[in-house]
């Protein structure tokens, strides 16, 4: 196949491959008459696979909603949603509920630990609910991943709020889901825990070819991806391969200011 006709070259992935994720003309619509807001304007987007992808914007320009919408957490009003071959609209609750737990993975601003539960316990938790106990030897080797194998005894309050969010990292990771969507993972962090996270992310790229799709709003952050994501009034207003901070910052300048 030609690059021409599988459409836009993306440097390191393979133009045969599904993306991991597809949006198509994705609206989502909050409210109505005069508090009817579009979050989400006729989106159309593709999320490689094996990529890091960052996304950025103004405040309010839909950015968690894309990643909501990405995730199967809210159903768009109208538009597809692709996770790579399967259409999400077509899923029932039920259905949709089950390729969260199987294929997707989310890691949230707030990380969202049990704070009765030790590291390994709120790792395995999503397997737990699913029915499918893990073995300890695996929750420990999620958490070793992500650095924190000698804390997996530890609760959460015992913990500094970088390694609570590698916990929710590794939370997230334990079913090898397809797709890492994160909302601001390093909006609660100071920059060295923040760094921590990022690297975390890089690496799962980088060594174990993941998935990873973030929102930010910090250009530091952006910069750990392969290509950023500029969204403005729900849709897309450009896109930045090989990022650096400095390009990011711009970039946000140029929107903020309207352009
Ligand atoms: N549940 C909701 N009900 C009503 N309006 C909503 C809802 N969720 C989002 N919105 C509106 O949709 C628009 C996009 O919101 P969204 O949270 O996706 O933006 P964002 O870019 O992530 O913003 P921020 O950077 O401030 O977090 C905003 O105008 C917001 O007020």
């Amino acid at each position: 196949m030609t690059a021409g006709a599988a459409g836009p070259i993306l440097v390191g992935v393979s133009i045969d491959e599904v993306p991991a994720v597809r949006l198509r003309e994705v609206r989502k619509v909050f409210g109505a008459g005069a508090d009817r807001v579009a979050a989400l304007d006729g989106l159309s987007v593709d999320i490689p696979k094996g990529g890091f992808t960052a996304v950025m914007g103004p405040s309010g320009s839909g950015k968690s909603t894309l990643l909501q919408c990405a995730a199967g957490l809210e159903r768009p009003s109208g538009g597809a949603v692709y996770l790579g071959d399967t259409p999400l609209a077509g899923l029932s609750e039920t259905q949709l509920t089950r390729l969260r737990r199987d294929r997707i993975g989310f890691v949230f601003q707030s990380f969202n630990l049990l704070p009765y539960l030790d590291a390994a316990r709120n790792v395995a938790l999503p397997l737990l609910l699913a029915g499918r106990p893990p073995r300890r030897r695996e929750t420990v080797a999620a958490l070793a991943e992500v650095g924190l194998a000698e804390r997996a005894g530890h609760r959460p309050a015992q913990l500094s709020g970088g390694q609570q969010q590698r916990v929710a990292m590794a939370r997230a990771l334990i079913a090898r889901p397809e797709v890492l969507f994160a909302d601001e993972p390093t909006g609660n962090l100071d920059s060295a825990a923040g760094r921590g996270v990022l690297d975390l992310l890089r690496a799962m790229v980088d060594s174990h070819r993941r998935t990873v799709v973030m929102v930010t709003h910090d250009p530091l952050a952006a910069s750990y991806a392969d290509r950023v994501l500029f969204l403005r009034d729900g849709a897309l207003a450009g896109e930045l391969a090989g990022p650096t901070p400095r390009g990011v910052a711009g970039r946000m300048a140029a929107l903020e200011a309207g352009q």
